[in-house]
């Protein structure tokens, strides 16, 4: 099963991963505490505004996953004091979902003292606090749902999202917390 690109969020650990059919040279770099999704040297040029983003950023004690330039916006509302469930909704509500082919939904995380999921579709906005590991996807997937993730460190978090049974993996990161304190990990593909 397709289900694009997809991410796993629970109160401790977080995960995202870049699934791709169009534009699958892609890797996630490390730059200072940010995680950023970006083409490879060999990928061909693309003027699609959507596939080079920072997918895992700090916001207030906080971090933020997803699937683009959304995730920059919700970290500056969690570092001016907005609540994990008012940034997610301001930041996802403000850049809607994405003006493609496919109408590509946005989807976001918050992992800290409290979790939360969202997702902004053409048809919806659904923000949810989490208690366990949930999953929500840009295609079929496409509504927060519980997900058996074994997880407890970034970089299994990363690995077993990448190796998840969901077709056209490209990259992917984990993150996970302890208090105040994160961990990042990538794994990329190629
Ligand atoms: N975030 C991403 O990495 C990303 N990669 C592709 N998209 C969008 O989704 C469309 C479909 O891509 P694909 O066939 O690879 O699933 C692309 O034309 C692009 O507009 C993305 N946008 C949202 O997920």
């Amino acid at each position: 099963m397709y289900i694009g690109r997809f991410i796993v969020v629970g109160p401790e650990i977080a995960a995202y991963r870049v699934s791709s059919r169009s534009f699958p040279n892609r890797e996630i770099v490390e730059r200072g505490d940010t995680l950023t999704v970006r083409p490879t040297a060999e990928a061909p040029e693309s003027d699609n505004p959507y596939i080079s983003y920072n997918c895992v950023k700090p916001g207030g004690d906080s971090m933020v996953v997803g699937n683009g330039s959304h995730v920059d916006p919700i970290a500056e509302k969690l570092d001016l004091g907005y609540p994990p469930r008012d940034a997610l909704v301001s930041g996802l509500f403000a850049l809607d979902y994405e003006k493609d082919d496919y109408d590509t939904p946005r989807i976001a995380g918050v992992v800290g003292e409290e979790a939360y999921i969202g997702i902004v579709r053409r048809d919806a906005l659904l923000v949810r606090s989490v208690t366990e590991p949930t999953l929500v996807a840009t295609y079929e997937k496409d509504a927060p749902e519980s997900y058996d993730f074994a997880a407890t460190d970034a970089e299994t978090a990363a690995e077993a999202v990448y190796e998840a049974d969901f077709e056209h993996a490209v990259a992917a990161a984990g993150v996970s917390r302890s208090g105040d304190e994160f961990e990042r990990a990538v794994h990329n593909g190629n």
